[in-house]
């Protein structure tokens, strides 16, 4: 320690440091980061601040947008000349529905869901799995979206197979980072389509279970479009922590979307938000903005339901793109305000999902092998 420092004691340093982390605000913030006891570490050492954060959910860009607003102000402070910032995370498993066991590997299961098809749940799922490790979790997808597994072709890993190590269980395809799973790694599109609803669910809750996920902070699961009987089997058994509701402005999906809030509502699972894809066309050639489907409604909705409206996603082609040749734009344009706008999205649903929640002490999660 500095003697020379305006900081004085540790104890001084470390009361310095924390009153400014109370003063930071963010939209993932509901409580600020010294009530969220995040402040895991303070030392002065040689005219340097160490400070390390430890956080319970993803929150890399809130750590970024921290260091640029706060760091001036400690150095001023404290007297010291550089900061080392570090941030490290233990991320909390939080309850899920109706108390249920979790699944081996997994921390929290975040369901994607629409009340109608096309809307662009599957796109947002993958991009909104890559953004959240992008924002620091570890993550998988599984692509529960029996009648039309479109996840392999937006990873890019269409071509592979899950192998099995013991006959048994599956080991995940790992693709831009994430463990994921899918029947189109199964089945071809062909049989994928004659399954009835009760088998669709079974072979969806053993590709669940019978997959050996890694650690996982979060578990994306890519819901079967709609709010039949499948969708609610599967809302009630698999043991989700949120559900997410994807919809665009058009009053016909809105109005889908509000099914998928009440069929959650009706099991329990507790509703993160709406994201509303598509609220505004980019055009590619001039870049004018434009509402084609309309402005409002989600927000409307969101309110009308008492949940948040998380994030609106453009409409613009090279989304599609990217998509279409399997390198989502989150890791192929990680620069780009589209990926920022899904990093914002993931921070917000990471954020949800913790002050929404309640958290499972020290829960370990035992693998089966
Ligand atoms: N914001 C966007 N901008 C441009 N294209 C998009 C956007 N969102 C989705 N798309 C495109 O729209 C098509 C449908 O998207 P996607 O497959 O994600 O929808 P879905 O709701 O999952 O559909 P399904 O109901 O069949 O599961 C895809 O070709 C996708 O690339």
């Amino acid at each position: 320690m500095n003697s020379q420092s305006p900081a004085g004691s540790p104890e001084a340093l470390r009361a310095m440091v924390a009153g400014t982390l109370a003063n930071f605000q963010h939209p993932t913030l509901k409580h600020n980061l010294t009530a969220l006891k995040a402040l895991h570490h303070v030392a002065l050492l040689d005219g340097t601040v160490h400070i390390e954060l430890q956080m319970p959910f993803a929150w890399n860009s809130g750590f970024e947008a921290l260091k640029a607003e706060c760091g001036p102000e400690l150095l001023r402070l404290t007297g010291a000349q550089a900061i080392d910032w570090k941030l490290s995370y233990s991320i909390a498993t939080l309850k899920r529905v109706k108390n249920q066991a979790g699944i081996n590997g997994v921390k929290n299961i975040i369901a994607v869901s629409s009340g109608k098809g096309g809307v662009g749940k599957s796109s947002t799922a993958v991009n909104l799995a890559l953004a959240l490790a992008a924002e620091g979790a570890k993550v998988g997808i599984l692509d529960a979206d029996i009648y039309g597994p479109s996840i392999p072709t937006m990873l890019g890993s269409e071509h592979e197979r899950p192998t099995s190590p013991d006959g048994t269980h599956m080991a995940p395809v790992i693709s831009h980072g994430l463990a994921t799973n899918s029947i189109g790694y199964l089945v071809t599109d062909d049989n994928a389509m004659v399954w009835r609803g009760p088998m669709a669910s079974k072979a969806l809750m053993q590709l669940l279970q019978e997959t050996l996920w890694p650690d996982l902070d979060y578990l994306v699961l890519d819901m079967p479009p709609g709010t039949g009987d499948i969708q609610l089997t599967l809302a009630q058994n698999i043991p989700v922590t949120g559900a997410l509701v994807v919809t665009t402005p058009q009053d016909i999906a809105l109005i889908d979307a509000k099914k998928g809030i009440v069929m959650f509502e009706k099991v329990e699972v507790p509703v993160l938000g709406i994201v509303e894809n598509m609220s505004i066309h980019i055009c590619s050639n001039c870049g004018h903005h434009e509402p084609i489907f309309g402005t409002g409604g989600a927000q409307k909705l969101a309110e009308s339901y008492n949940t948040a409206l998380l994030g609106q996603m453009r409409l613009h082609i090279s989304l599609r793109e990217d998509l279409d040749r399997g390198e989502p734009t989150v890791v192929s344009r990680p620069d780009s305000e589209f990926t920022d706008l899904y990093r914002q999205l993931a921070g917000k649903v990471a954020a949800q999902l913790y002050w929404q929640g309640e958290i499972i002490p020290g829960e370990i999660a035992f693998r089966a092998v």
